[in-house]
């Protein structure tokens, strides 16, 4: 058993359990959400905000943060955790992913990724060991290998050998990694093919790292082939180390993973969708700007009890959106990022008194019932 990661209490009818993780900005209480601020800020939340909705850890990216301000301006502030006011964990993605999916002109090889800055079109290289290096500076609790997602719809030949290099930059990263106060996890690879996928958990573990990862999901393939994707490695990832899923997901995504033996997520779901009018409720999705609630006096969710739920109507959040006030942005983050804190707490609470298979009915249940 790993002394920074201990399952506290395993579901008696699934394979859900709650655990305790230990970082050097404090510990975590798994199965958990970890709110995206890829810019060192999760936009519209204040840090104040976010500890009262409940967030214990948010994520921040290696590749914006190295393009603006730079790692290095970070770290003569006094790091991240400083620079953005925010004393909890943090946990930093290595760059590889947004590489793939922000920039235009990019190159792989095996020295690391050439790709052209979407900020003022500069070139740039970034490899396992810069990414290690940036991470390192920033001052991330938790830090991520520097890997290749290959595309959703790559074959088999093209994922085999995007697997091998990415077990190749895992080595890399894991020498490159000298402060040993902060955690380094592996990212799983494969693709669809559960084989390969078995066959890059192996590889990690050959080298060891503090918690594994899946990537390479929620990058457009079909449910089903994502719960294949979950349910093969379930049982391959050591059960006494974190599990994580990149990426993940919607609500229902989040229940899925936990009761296949998932411990952390992140998504950019609850965020993006809040400042598009997309909320997430008791009774599942409400779309605020719909005519419906223009004299709707009530509550977001009657089940809420999050600062925007005590204190505005739907009609009050209709009309900002409706009028593209900042202010509509604020409340929508807030409330949602507060409802996918409390459905964590939620689960972690039926996974301790063994009613996880129970929750997981009567969640799919709540959130098809009523009509958006
Ligand atoms: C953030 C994220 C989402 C989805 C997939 C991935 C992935 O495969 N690798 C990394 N490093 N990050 C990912």
């Amino acid at each position: 058993m790993p002394d920074h990661f201990q399952v506290e209490h395993q579901d008696g009818g699934c394979r859900a359990r709650t655990g305790r993780l230990t970082t050097p900005h404090g510990e975590i209480q798994t199965p958990i959400f970890m709110p995206v601020g890829t810019n060192a800020s999760v936009k519209a939340m204040r840090p104040e905000d976010l500890t009262d909705a409940g967030a214990q850890i948010i994520l921040a990216n290696t590749y914006h943060l190295y393009l603006r301000p730079g790692h290095r301006l970070v770290e003569e502030l006094g790091g991240l955790h400083r620079f953005m006011s925010w004393d909890r964990p943090i946990l930093t993605d290595s760059g590889g992913f947004q590489v793939y999916s922000l920039t235009e002109l990019r190159k792989i090889t095996e020295e690391g990724v050439k790709f052209r800055s979407h900020i003022d079109g500069s070139m740039h290289l970034l490899t396992p060991e810069l990414s290690i290096k940036v991470q390192e500076a920033l001052g991330a609790d938790i830090i991520m290998c520097f890997d290749e997602c290959p595309p959703a719809d790559a074959g088999r030949e093209y994922v085999e050998r995007s697997l091998a290099m990415t077990t190749r930059w895992a080595q890399r990263s894991k020498d490159a990694h000298t402060r040993r106060d902060q955690l380094l996890f592996g990212i799983v690879q494969g693709g669809r093919f559960s084989d390969l996928r078995q066959r890059s958990l192996q590889e990690l573990q050959g080298i060891g790292f503090d918690g594994y990862a899946l990537g390479g999901l929620s990058v457009g393939e079909e449910k089903p082939v994502m719960h294949e994707v979950m349910d093969a490695c379930s049982d391959l990832l050591p059960a006494d180390y974190p599990r994580y899923i990149m990426g993940i997901g919607t609500p229902e995504d989040l229940v899925e993973a936990v009761w296949r033996g998932y411990d952390m997520f992140d998504c950019v779901m609850p965020t993006r969708n809040a400042r598009n009018g997309m909320l997430f409720t008791s009774q599942g999705r409400v779309n605020i700007k719909r005519k419906q609630y223009e004299q709707d006096q009530g509550p977001l969710d009657p089940a809420c009890s999050c600062y925007v739920c005590r204190n505005y109507s739907r009609a009050y959040l209709r009309h900002l959106f409706r009028s593209g006030e900042i202010l509509a942005s604020m409340l929508n983050t807030h409330h949602n990022i507060a409802w996918y804190l409390s459905l964590m707490g939620r689960i972690r609470e039926a996974i301790r008194q063994d009613q996880f298979e129970a929750f997981r009915k009567e969640f799919y249940h709540q959130q098809h019932t009523t009509a958006e």
